[in-house]
């Protein structure tokens, strides 16, 4: 199986620790679960945040970190319950084909609490080195608490999944898929329409091989990724931690978050490619002192603050928009680290007057960090896939085009735009910029993003495509699936205009 389970989650489970009662672990699931009912507070945890997920619409990555501190799990415990949710919300697709043929019946069917249980315990049987033993009966326990009349049912069908390994479990999903889109549904937990989205993607690139490639890495868990925000700090990224392989100022580190509490906001969590994508407008050019530079939808703040240092450090100004007023004040948190002096607006991006920002002849790089689907960062949201739709990418190349719009608008004549978003899908990353480009006409340059991308990268890039855009892969780079695409307003173009 891929890269889910580890010899650490093994261990973690056959050698608990932090107030489990005695081993549930050792006994037969049918005689022991009923009169020892202790279950691991991290299984206690995962399933929390599973049923909070399926009910209310939780993100994991969000309401994981406080339910176990609220729990009080540290070290193993900790990196178990994270394994066991992110695990499982990453494959149930594949999990939810091996339950319906243990069970006998579409899962549908089955009660979705006692759902959540098998869910949780076939990715323990299938996809980490917990003992199954331990799997089955530490979810059966936890039946008894949360829904005792379906226990034996949760026993039986747990049993009935154990028989087979991983391996086969797979075999038999692949044999029975309809086509090839099934198959890699099935096999690699993806809907369908995002197996058909990615594919078209990396088709686009002639590279339609790599496929299996990129599913498989969006079942990986990712690295934390660091960014030292350039200038501010008083160590090199290479005395911080490993430099990253691409991105001149990010690293990776053993204990990324006590560096991060430590550095007061100059060192950041941040995926390398969101670190191209704004060094890219950054450093398209050599900055002139006085520049002003707008982050469009700047929430939460991530891009901006990477912006705000690089444009301290060139002698610009940094203004930032948000629609949504939680999101505005996370960019104002993200940047208070950078002693610059940005104005973050509320609003709707494409009701913006450059005048009121600062810039009342326009702005002279401007970026368009774009709503998306966010199909290119699916390894980080677990959830995500599942709750994506494609009506979801209508909507959003609608929104794309009218911000595109707006963002053009905005610049003042000679500037560069950057379009980025983090999903790969070509109508929200090709077939929005090309109908811009469109609209656009002779104002707008399409410039070389790959030569700008390859400049700031610490060493060659593997791109596909013309070099008017790039698209980063994690199964290639190990970045989310960024899209960045810079285009200039021709200097002898329209000055800029307000939005609205
Ligand atoms: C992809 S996120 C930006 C991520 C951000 N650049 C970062 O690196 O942290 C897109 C943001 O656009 C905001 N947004 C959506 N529609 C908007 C609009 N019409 N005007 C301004 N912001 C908008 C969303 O609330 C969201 O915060």
């Amino acid at each position: 199986m891929s890269g889910d389970g580890g010899a650490d989650s093994g261990r973690r489970a056959s050698r608990p620790s932090g107030g489990r009662a005695r081993g549930a672990g050792s006994r037969g699931a049918a005689s022991g679960s009923r009169r020892d009912r202790s279950v691991s507070p991290a299984r206690v945890v995962a399933f929390d945040v599973l049923e909070a997920v399926r009910t209310s619409d939780s993100y994991a990555n969000l309401l994981l970190p406080a339910r176990i501190e609220r729990a009080g799990l540290e070290g193993s415990d900790a990196g178990l319950a994270t394994e066991l949710t992110y695990g499982t919300l990453r494959r149930l697709g594949t999990w939810d084909a091996v339950i319906a043929d243990a069970a006998g019946r579409p899962t549908d069917r089955i009660d979705p609490p006692v759902l959540d249980l098998l869910r949780l315990g076939t990715h323990q049987l299938l996809a980490t080195r917990v003992p199954t033993h331990a799997a089955v009966n530490e979810t059966v326990a936890l039946a008894h608490r949360v829904a005792p009349a379906a226990a034996g049912f949760v026993n039986a069908v747990l049993r009935q999944v154990s028989r087979t390994d991983a391996e086969e479990w797979m075999r038999r999903l692949a044999e029975s898929a309809r086509d090839d889109t099934e198959r890699l549904a099935t096999t690699t937990s993806h809907p369908a329409w995002i197996v058909r989205a990615l594919r078209s993607a990396l088709a686009h690139e002639g590279r339609a091989d790599e496929l299996g490639a990129l599913l498989d890495a969006d079942n990986a868990s990712p690295v934390v990724n660091l960014v030292a925000l350039p200038g501010l700090g008083d160590a090199a990224v290479d005395e911080l931690g490993a430099p990253d392989v691409y991105s001149p100022v990010g690293f990776t580190a053993e204990h990324p978050l006590a560096l991060v509490a430590a550095h007061e906001g100059r060192i950041r969590v941040q995926d390398e490619g969101s670190q191209l994508a704004a060094l890219a407008l950054s450093r398209a050019r050599p900055v002139e002192p006085g520049e002003r530079w707008l982050d469009l939808c700047a929430g939460p703040g991530g891009k901006t603050a990477l912006l705000a240092a690089e444009a301290l450090a060139g002698g610009a100004a940094l203004a930032a928009n948000e629609l949504v007023p939680a999101r505005a004040e996370l960019v104002r948190r993200a940047i208070a680290a950078v002693p610059l002096d940005v104005h973050v607006r509320v609003g709707d991006g494409t009701d913006l007057d450059p005048a009121e920002l600062g810039a009342p002849g326009g702005f002279d790089r401007i970026l368009l960090d774009a709503p998306c689907t966010g199909l290119g960062a699916l390894r980080r949201r677990p959830e995500a896939r599942w709750r994506k739709q494609p009506a979801d990418v209508a909507e959003l190349t609608a929104v794309q085009a009218r911000l595109a719009d707006a963002a053009f608008a905005a610049l003042a004549p000679g500037g560069i735009l950057a379009y980025v978003t983090c999903s790969p899908h070509t109508a929200e990353t090709h077939g929005t910029i090309a109908a811009a480009l469109k609209r656009w006409g002779e104002a707008a340059e399409p410039l070389d993003t790959a030569a700008a991308v390859r400049q700031v990268a610490n060493r060659p890039l593997d791109l596909g495509g013309d070099g008017r855009t790039v698209q980063l892969w994690p199964h290639r780079h190990g970045t989310d699936a960024m899209f960045i695409a810079l285009v200039r307003k021709r200097p002898e173009a329209e000055p800029a205009a307000a939005a609205r």
